[in-house]
């Protein structure tokens, strides 16, 4: 079943157009994000769905409710937002956050549902403290529970990991898609990252120029990529020459470029018919990442990776080797 629902969205505010002709839909139980550059409009569209933003244009239905009724726009009480900044109340500690919501349930039926959510989010022990009491993933998980307080079917996530550290946001980000997936939730996640996008993701609207210009499966999206603003968005990638493509019987046309993921051009200083020289060497942990030029073809730059620089230690010139089968053919514009 469909949970949200956006059509023929648009957004302007004065006399700029942000977002035009956006659809996408969350089914029940599924994870989407809205993945794009800061100030593409992420926001705007989470918070048209809450009804906190009400000027544009198209529908957005919840479970079939169009948010539009009688030409007026409605507020759906079904929808738990979590916002960047968790948006606690300052005055109130931990427990009265939580059940700030549950006014209308009596004493113990508010009280039970409290404690439960206390439990589930792992803050018995800090129950009676302050908000300033807290760290910032304790404050995030009371951000949740206040908003799940309230038994919402539509899930809105606004950037919720930004504030965490590394290893608290790995964490966070596998209770939290557990929780989504337990609790049968529509969930639309806000971010910029696209590693965070790939993980969470049952499926992505990638926004560019206005538009969607892919929605799709985070292996989709990846792996077939419609376009070059998809490919560079979610991958490290070069965009190789049309002489290099034409040396190796790829032929394109002039809307489209081929395109290699960095990790797979093999380097080595065994000859072959690509020499590049070797501008910088980066050290990345698990493997380098050389900064290269083409002299072949007008002194190109790309980026490659090797796992150990053993063979190349103190040598200023590489030779690349690339598969057919690993070079995508894009489109340069959508
Ligand atoms: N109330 C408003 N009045 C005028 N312009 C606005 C208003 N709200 C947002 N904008 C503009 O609309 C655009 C989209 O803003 P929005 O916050 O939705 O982007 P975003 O993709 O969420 O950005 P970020 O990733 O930086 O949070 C921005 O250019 C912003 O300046």
């Amino acid at each position: 079943m469909i949970g949200v629902s956006v059509k023929n969205f648009s957004v302007a505010f004065g006399n700029t157009k942000i977002l035009e002709n956006i659809n996408f839909d969350v089914k029940q139980g599924e994870i989407v994000t809205i993945l794009g550059p800061s100030g593409c409009g992420k926001s705007t569209i989470l918070r048209s769905i809450a009804s906190l933003h009400e000027d544009y244009d198209g529908d957005i239905f919840i479970n079939d409710h169009c948010l539009i009724n009688n030409g007026k726009k409605e507020c759906h009480k079904d929808i738990g937002y979590i916002f960047q900044d968790y948006a606690l109340f300052p005055h109130l500690n931990v427990k009265q956050n939580i059940e700030f919501a549950l006014y209308n349930l009596k004493s113990n039926q508010k009280q039970k549902r409290v404690d439960k959510l206390l439990k589930q989010f792992d803050l018995v022990e800090h129950r009676n403290k302050q908000i300033h009491e807290l760290s910032g993933g304790q404050q995030q998980r009371v951000s949740i529970a206040r908003v799940l307080a309230y038994e919402p079917k539509v899930l809105l996530l606004d950037e919720p990991f930004s504030n965490l550290d590394t290893i608290l946001r790995n964490k966070t980000k596998i209770w939290l898609k557990k929780l989504i997936k337990e609790l049968n939730l529509s969930a639309i996640l806000v971010t910029h990252d696209q590693k965070e996008a790939l993980s969470m993701s049952d499926r992505i609207a990638i926004i560019n120029n206005k538009r969607v210009e892919q929605f799709g499966t985070p292996q989709e999206l990846y792996t077939k990529p419609k376009s070059l603003y998809v490919a560079n968005f979610l991958n490290k990638i070069n965009v190789l020459p049309n002489l290099l493509l034409e040396s190796l019987n790829i032929k394109i046309s002039s809307e489209n470029v081929g395109i290699i993921p960095i990790g797979k051009v093999e380097v080595s200083n065994a000859i072959s018919t690509i020499k590049a020289a070797i501008l910088d060497v980066s050290f990345c942990g698990d493997y380098y990442e050389l900064n290269i030029s083409l002299k072949e073809y007008e002194n190109m730059e790309m980026t490659v990776q090797v796992k150990s620089m053993q063979a190349l230690e103190n040598k200023k010139e590489c030779y690349l080797n690339l598969n057919n089968e690993d070079i995508k053919i894009v489109r340069k514009n959508i």
